[in-house]
């Protein structure tokens, strides 16, 4: 049976700056614009009836302005943001960054025959454009599967975590993260956990008992 470790993006790998400035601050004016040009596209289609019902109102492009200063990581916010971001990066405005640990220690882990993983808010189209175009090239192959709030599930709920075990088909799995909550419930689903506290992020100085906590990947 494989060994592998799963990996939060937000706060673990990025600075959350990186999302929450940068990839929001290019969203945040694209978002109207996007469901005008592409609103015959089903995934479009089906975010902007979701973004209906979740916000009780019509106003589309107010909700989403509104759960990302309130960020929130509401599934269809995060599904549009995925697709104006894969375009971003695949013309060249973004580049992803990591922590100057991440890149050496997923090769590291690659190299051990430790497979690895995405579990993110962010949604599998944008993570795979976000691994794709990094400082360090592109990081892909490194990387076996993506799994979001589509795929797998809330991030604070064990049941995310026990169906994502059951894609990767093992019982070995570590899930590192630096929020709490995300690690409570990966925890309750059987999985080993470490808690990623990060100088200067906002759960830099979180009480991540009873989790193994490191301050970078190795
Ligand atoms: C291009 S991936 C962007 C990640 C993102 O949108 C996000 O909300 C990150 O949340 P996480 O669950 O990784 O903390
Ligand atoms: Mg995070």
């Amino acid at each position: 049976m494989s060994k592998w470790v799963v990996l939060d993006i937000e706060g673990t790998l990025s600075a959350t700056d990186q999302v929450l400035v940068v990839l929001y601050d290019y969203a945040r004016p694209r978002l109207g614009p996007w469901i005008s040009e592409h609103g015959d596209d089903p995934v479009v289609a089906d975010a902007v009836k979701q973004i209906k019902e979740l916000s009780g109102h019509d106003d589309v492009v107010k909700a989403l302005h509104d759960w990302m200063d309130a960020d929130q990581k509401v599934t269809p916010l995060k599904t549009l943001q995925g697709l104006i971001w894969q375009q971003g990066y695949a013309q060249g405005d973004l580049v992803a960054e990591f922590f100057p640990d991440v890149v050496p220690a997923l090769r590291k882990w690659h190299d051990d025959g430790v497979k690895l993983a995405i579990f993110s808010s962010g949604s599998v189209a944008g993570q795979i454009a976000f691994f794709k175009h990094t400082t360090d090239g592109d990081l892909t192959p490194l990387l076996e599967h993506h799994f979001d709030t589509v795929n797998a599930g809330p991030k604070r709920e064990a049941a995310s975590y026990h169906k994502i075990a059951e894609v990767l088909q093992s019982d070995d799995i570590t899930f590192y993260s630096d929020v709490p909550a995300e690690l409570h419930a990966a925890q309750e689903a059987g999985w080993k956990t470490v808690g990623v506290a990060r100088a200067g992020e906002p759960y830099g100085n979180a009480d991540f008992t009873p989790h193994p906590t490191v301050w970078e990947l190795s």
